[in-house]
């Protein structure tokens, strides 16, 4: 049995099989809440496109995922909305089994469906995009779900209703369904299905035997990691603790991979999260090496690549919707060298306004897309505060860069970190 998700900007709305929300399933509980049933007016509807094959893993059902996106945005006279999905089955009692994303299209009561219908599978046969495509619509105050299929007269109508969130986002019931990296065989296998790509091939060349496997991580002076959203400080901070600890700063992605990183941002997430987290592979292997001469200051590591990929996987709504606090796709890999403290600067959204427009650097599409969504970085603040073993230490940065670097070595001193 199916439930289903439309991610709509300000939150996810889940149907599923009314049969399910029956008291004895008790997992999936209906909710009224004014409109949810009218969300199709009469003759409305959504086209729902899934590029899922059952026999494609993951990996690369994203990647069929990123070709259907394309060839809908360029679907000729596209004029309606176009949102992401997500679907999954349950087992008898309620249980999720398996998890996809896909697409919907949004359409008025006055476009003509059956011809949007048709533009659409013609478009995507040209495209040869993989895909199936079903629909949800109303009937009187009730919500129906039917697959299309060759014989539509064969297909079952199902009732669906909306039910509230499930405890946990439906990608992160596994570790495979999602771009956050718990381990480096992952990283390496996700990089291994898209190697045929010269950008995959080169990266791998570049760490090819750089990468820290963990065995000896006895270092004789301490790895700390500064993170915080963009602008709050991070790299001055970074530079300027290094330089009063004596210590050495380093900063996550590493230069020699850093001529790739404008072809891996624009790649889906699952491919563009793989060239970050083998990249802290690799930088825990140097900051490894920096550490036995003296402190290293890290300015981002594995925290900065897991919180933004959760906050984007999360594609929709406030941080009530992530994954719940004590999930285990918050901690630490068990495989990578971990960081003797994480301080997290934070500074009120204001003053990083500021601090983002002294700066005149280019800003990458994901500083505009933070700027633009309140959401998004309630969720990446979330998530960071979400991070526990190691959990991140707070420190207020708005103070002048010598005020910060003072407190972050009363913290570091008070935590027993360094000696002063
Ligand atoms: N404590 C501070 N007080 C005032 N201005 C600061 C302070 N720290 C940094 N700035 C200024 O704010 C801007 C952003 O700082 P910085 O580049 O260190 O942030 P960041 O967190 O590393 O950003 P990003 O994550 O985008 O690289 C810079 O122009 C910097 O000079
Ligand atoms: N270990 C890392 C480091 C960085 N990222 C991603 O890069 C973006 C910001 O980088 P800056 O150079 O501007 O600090 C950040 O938004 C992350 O998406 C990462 O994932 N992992």
């Amino acid at each position: 049995m199916k439930v289903l998700a439309l991610e709509y900007d300000l939150e996810p709305l889940y149907l599923c099989p009314k049969s399910l929300c029956a008291k004895e399933n008790g997992l999936w509980e209906e909710r009224h809440e004014e409109n949810d049933n009218n969300l199709f007016e009469s003759g409305c509807y959504a086209l729902m496109v899934n590029g899922f094959s059952s026999n494609l893993y993951f990996a690369e059902n994203v990647q069929e995922n990123s070709h259907l996106q394309s060839a809908l945005k360029s679907l000729p006279g596209c004029n309606f909305s176009i949102i992401t999905t997500m679907s999954f089955t349950v087992d008898q009692s309620g249980n999720q089994t398996s998890y996809t994303e896909g697409f919907a299209l949004l359409l008025n009561k006055d476009d003509d469906n059956k011809k949007i219908k048709e533009n659409l599978i013609a478009h995507l046969d040209t495209n040869r995009v993989k895909f199936n495509i079903s629909r949800i619509f109303n009937k009187g105050n009730t919500m129906w779900y039917k697959e299309y299929s060759d014989n539509d007269s064969l297909q079952q109508e199902i009732e669906v209703v909306a039910v509230k969130q499930p405890k946990c986002h439906p990608a992160y019931n596994k570790r495979e369904t999602n771009s956050v990296y718990h381990d480096q065989a992952r990283v390496q296998s996700v990089l291994d299905t898209f190697k045929s790509m010269n950008e995959v091939q080169e990266l791998k060349e570049i760490y090819d035997g750089k990468m820290l496997n963990i065995k000896p991580l006895k270092r004789d002076h301490p790895i700390i990691v500064i993170e915080g959203l963009d602008a709050t400080g991070k790299s001055t901070l970074t530079e300027n603790l290094a330089k009063r600890l004596n210590g050495c700063a380093r900063k996550s992605p590493q230069d020699c991979v850093l001529h790739l990183r404008k072809t891996f941002d624009s790649h889906f997430q699952l491919l563009r999260r793989a060239y970050y987290a083998i990249g802290n592979y690799a930088f825990a292997a140097q900051v490894l090496h920096d550490a036995q001469s003296g402190p290293v200051v890290c300015d981002r590591f594995w925290h900065s690549t897991a919180a933004y990929a959760i906050a984007t996987d999360v594609k929709v709504g406030d941080e009530t919707h992530l994954p719940p606090a004590r999930h285990w796709v918050y901690s630490w890999p068990p495989d990578l060298l971990k960081p003797d403290i994480v301080i997290l600067l934070t500074i009120s959204d204001e003053l990083r306004r500021c601090r983002l427009e002294g700066r005149n650097t280019e800003k990458t599409d994901e500083e505009i897309r933070m700027e633009k969504s309140r959401l998004f970085r309630q969720r990446i603040a979330e998530v960071y505060k979400r991070m526990d073993n190691p959990a991140l230490v707070e420190l207020d940065a708005s103070g002048s860069a010598e005020e910060l670097c003072n407190k972050a070595v009363e913290l570091l001193s008070d935590k027993h970190i360094i000696t002063i």
